[in-house]
């Protein structure tokens, strides 16, 4: 395991950020920190990235007790540029301060630029940059010391949709080389590059675990019919249907209470002499059983 948290807790005086958290993430893997305005994604981080000390809980790293800063890649929510740098002296700045070697920093600035798309623009100074070309440069400077980890606070919350989505692609190829803890309060950029998701509510987690099982959350279980008789009253009265709508005679919108009854449903409607002209499931989004899993 990369990174083991148990119990992790800090509070700020009377109140209580992050609540008994515990997190693992292996090598290369990629964990989206979910959650809401407030829900302690930030505390978190800075407490994994050695910022911040935890009031109580353990953090090992590579098996061992001390937070190695130079095997970790920090990208804060708001990351402080100087607006008269260019972004190769940010580059060489952040470089610098990484410890990475003199005669490797020129060729890894280089390496970065490109990776960053701002070769053409890596004179100029970064007070001109949109605020894509400032994420993509504060994602270069997190990385130019090959961590382990990249720790990456609400990469493209601030982001336009076009800044978003290079954004999101340099995470998906930089996950091919290392692990990648990044916040976010969407599920949709969620869902484009992590394998795992953690859920965190008033400092304390919802719930953890991959995709699919978000998505066996889901559920398949509305149902849409239409038939060219009319349907009748029966279907109102079975007890495999619920929340039961018509919207004409000829077609009704239901739930099934288990979506092993829909054979039942079927054999039902040929017995009534019914002939369907439609028939689809509808599963719940993904949205939805993320909301749901936070109501609870
Ligand atoms: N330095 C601090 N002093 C006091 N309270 C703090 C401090 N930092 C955070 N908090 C509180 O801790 C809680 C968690 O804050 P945190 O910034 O970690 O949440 P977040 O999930 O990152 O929220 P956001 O999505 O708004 O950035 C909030 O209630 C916040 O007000």
């Amino acid at each position: 395991m990369l990174l083991t948290a148990e119990k992790l807790t800090k509070k700020f005086g009377d109140h209580t950020a992050v609540a008994q958290l515990d997190l693992n993430i292996k090598e290369n893997e990629c964990v989206a920190l979910l959650g809401p305005n407030g829900a302690g994604k930030t505390t978190t981080l800075q407490m994994l990235a050695g910022l911040l000390t935890p009031t109580s809980g353990s953090i090992r790293f590579s098996g061992t007790k001390n937070i190695n800063r130079r095997l970790i890649g920090y990208l804060p929510q708001y990351p402080a540029f100087f607006p008269w740098m260019s972004a190769k002296e940010y580059l060489q700045f952040a470089g610098r301060l990484s410890e990475v070697p003199k005669k490797e920093l020129q060729g890894k600035i280089e390496e970065m630029l490109s990776f960053a798309g701002l070769e053409k623009a890596k004179n100029k100074r970064i007070g001109g940059f949109s605020g894509g070309m400032k994420q993509r440069l504060g994602l270069a400077q997190a990385m130019i010391h090959e961590p382990k980890l990249l720790i990456l606070d609400e990469p493209v919350s601030a982001l336009d949709p076009s800044g978003r989505r290079d954004v999101l692609e340099m995470m998906n190829e930089l996950k091919k080389k290392m692990a990648i803890l990044f916040s976010t309060h969407v599920l949709h950029d969620a869902e484009q590059v992590c394998d795992e998701i953690v859920m965190l509510k008033g400092g304390k987690m919802k719930w953890c675990g991959n995709l699919i099982d978000l998505r066996k959350r889901q559920g398949e279980d509305h149902v849409l019919l239409e038939t060219k008789e009319e349907i009748g009253n029966w279907l109102r009265t079975e007890n495999y249907v619920a929340e039961c709508s018509f919207s004409s005679p000829r077609a009704v919108e239901f739930t099934l209470r288990n979506p092993e009854s829909r054979n039942r449903l079927l054999s039902d409607c040929i017995d009534k002499g019914l002939t369907i002209t439609h028939f689809s499931e509808k599963g719940r989004t993904l949205e939805d059983a993320y909301l749901e899993l936070m109501e609870q």
